[in-house]
């Protein structure tokens, strides 16, 4: 695929592993606490995230974890509108929007996002049109279900199999609404409708998802899958996810989400200094 992903008004260059800061504008995030529901305490960190060096951020308005509690599009859209809005103002970063929502997604393109990051692939009423319409990137991600059951027993074949064919059929929906394949950025979904097991398998195996020729982004910061696997608390998987981010850069991932953006930023240098030597 093109190393170069155009997002609105700036171009992402994917010849190399770019870190997404996750910025969470909910009250009940579950590694935030909601600390980041005051505006300027959101730019403020948002600013951190881009001087750690962060290229994207990620501004999610509705809690997407295990349980939570919907949130109505309006109240999502004043969550998400106003710090959309300051970041383009102050920061030079793409902004990728975590909705499934189609009024945030078309205002958000309207207030400078560049990049539509949509865990539910677009599946609302109208969010397919909304997002052809902006003429953004669009990220898709392998779910099942809701957030409030997904995790309810989820059982899979071979999960790799299924992950690569909804997200094939995802692309051929958006390119029948007019969303190019070169606008897609796939995305594996882990921890989304998944048991710790799959999700295991799903990582050793992501390599297969570079077949449908897209750009691959990997969210696994801080997730129960290192919880599980190393029996710690959110507040002390830093390390894990550091693990994790490493693999995925080895792996070809294109795209890291993270919460720990300065960390993550030395881990794919390091890597980037090896890659580079004769
Ligand atoms: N594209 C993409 N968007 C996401 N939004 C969340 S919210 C849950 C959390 O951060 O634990 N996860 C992901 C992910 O893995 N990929």
């Amino acid at each position: 695929p093109s190393t170069r992903l155009p997002c609105g008004s700036r171009v992402l260059d994917l010849s190399r592993p770019q870190v997404m800061g996750i910025l969470n504008v909910t009250p009940d995030s579950f590694s935030d606490g909601g600390q980041h529901a005051s505006l300027d305490a959101a730019l403020r960190h948002a600013a951190a995230m881009a001087a750690a060096g962060a290229t994207l951020i990620d501004v999610g308005g509705e809690s997407t974890r295990p349980g939570a509690r919907a949130v109505s599009p309006l109240e999502e859209l004043e969550r998400v509108a106003p710090v959309v809005e300051a970041i383009a103002r102050e920061l030079d970063v793409v902004i990728s929007v975590d909705t499934s929502t189609p009024a945030v997604i078309r205002e958000s393109a309207r207030l400078g996002a560049g990049l539509i990051n949509d865990v539910r692939s677009l599946a609302r009423d109208g969010a397919l049109d909304a997002a052809a319409d902006t003429g953004l990137p669009v990220c898709l991600m392998h779910m099942r279900g809701e957030p409030g059951d997904m995790q309810n027993d989820p059982r899979y074949e071979n999960v790799t199999e299924a992950v690569f064919q909804f997200l094939s059929e995802r692309m051929a929906a958006c390119a029948a609404a007019g969303i190019s394949p070169e606008r897609v950025v796939l995305d594996p979904g882990f921890g989304f409708a998944k048991t710790l097991a799959h999700n295991l398998s799903l990582f050793k195996h992501m390599e297969r998802l570079h077949e449908l020729g897209r750009p691959l982004l990997v969210g696994v910061s801080r997730k129960s899958m290192v919880g599980q696997a190393l029996g710690r608390d959110v507040d002390e998987r830093l390390y894990g996810s550091l693990a994790l981010a490493a693999l995925a850069v080895a792996k070809g991932a294109h795209i890291l989400r993270v919460h720990d953006v300065a960390e993550t930023v030395d881990v794919v240098r390091m890597i980037a200094a090896v890659q580079a030597a004769e």
